[in-house]
């Protein structure tokens, strides 16, 4: 096998500097098509610095960044989502007073084919095309476990079915790498260990997925390799066992916080 055609995501010497602050420093990691990779480290290592260079909110201050073979460094978000990764934030981005399928169908546009001139006209063409988006936006609510919920105001769900609602929409721009941004913050370990199943599910339908995230046990179940930052630098990478067990890696946490939460 060709190691090099598994590669989805190449990160080369990657520096981002705020002023004096050096946020993200050299940091080099590939990730393999099909992989769950994690992001670890205390607060303020640089890990959403590192994920916002890589959906193309922020550009890198130096090096490069390749995806699925194609340099894409400094390309805006849009661009990003076009070649195929797609993001959540750690701050919700729900339209509120939009329901659980009308927040998915306004993602799902995205990948549209009739223009707005049949849109306007509402062809048979485009009312085909509506038809299919609804088909589709539900599909994806009922792969997260919220075709319950596709009638329901986004800000009258529960804070985990809202945060499966944030993936549901990333996934709607049927991208090849998923990035999650802390995905399990203010979950009970219940709703932890659904958010755990449904990145098994979102790998197994071919979408590598790349997380920031604290919750070591979440971190720990789903992950297949762990990258640690620490003060804007990659001090380990390897499987999570591994990783977990590194003594640098335990003394950064237990400086700062505790590994588990
Ligand atoms: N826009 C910015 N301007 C100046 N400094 C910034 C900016 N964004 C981040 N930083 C600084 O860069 C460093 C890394 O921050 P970052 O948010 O990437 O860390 P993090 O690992 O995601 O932390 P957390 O786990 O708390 O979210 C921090 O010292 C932060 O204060």
């Amino acid at each position: 096998m060709n190691a090099t055609a598994q590669e989805i995501l190449s990160v080369s010497n990657l520096t981002r500097i705020f002023g004096g602050l050096t946020a993200v420093r050299d940091v080099t990691m590939t990730v393999q098509a099909g992989e769950v990779v994690g992001l670890i480290g205390p607060n303020g290592a640089g890990k959403t610095t590192l994920f916002n260079m890589l959906g193309g909110s922020l550009p890198p201050s130096s090096g490069s960044i390749r995806f699925d073979g194609t340099d894409c460094t400094g390309a805006p978000s849009h661009v990003m989502g076009q070649r195929g990764v797609s993001r959540t934030f750690q701050i919700t981005s729900l339209f509120p007073s939009l329901t659980a399928l009308d927040n998915v169908r306004s993602a799902t546009y995205r990948t549209t084919r009739a223009g707005w001139g049949a849109s306007i006209l509402r062809s048979a063409a485009y009312r085909l095309e509506e038809a299919e988006l609804r088909r589709k936006a539900l599909e994806i609510l009922s792969f997260c476990d919220l075709d319950h919920r596709a009638d329901t105001l986004a800000d009258g769900m529960s804070y985990g079915e809202q945060r499966r609602l944030e993936i549901a929409i990333a996934l709607a721009a049927e991208p090849r790498l998923l990035l999650l941004d802390e995905p399990a913050a203010g979950m009970n370990p219940e709703e932890g260990q659904r958010l755990v199943e449904m990145i098994r599910r979102i790998r197994a339908r071919g979408v590598t997925v790349l997380l920031v995230e604290h919750h070591m046990r979440v971190v720990a179940s789903v992950c297949d390799r762990l990258v640690v930052l620490d003060h804007g630098v990659k001090i380990a990478e390897g499987p999570p066992a591994q990783v977990l067990n590194d003594a640098e890696v335990i003394r950064v946490y237990l400086g700062r916080e505790p590994v588990d939460a």
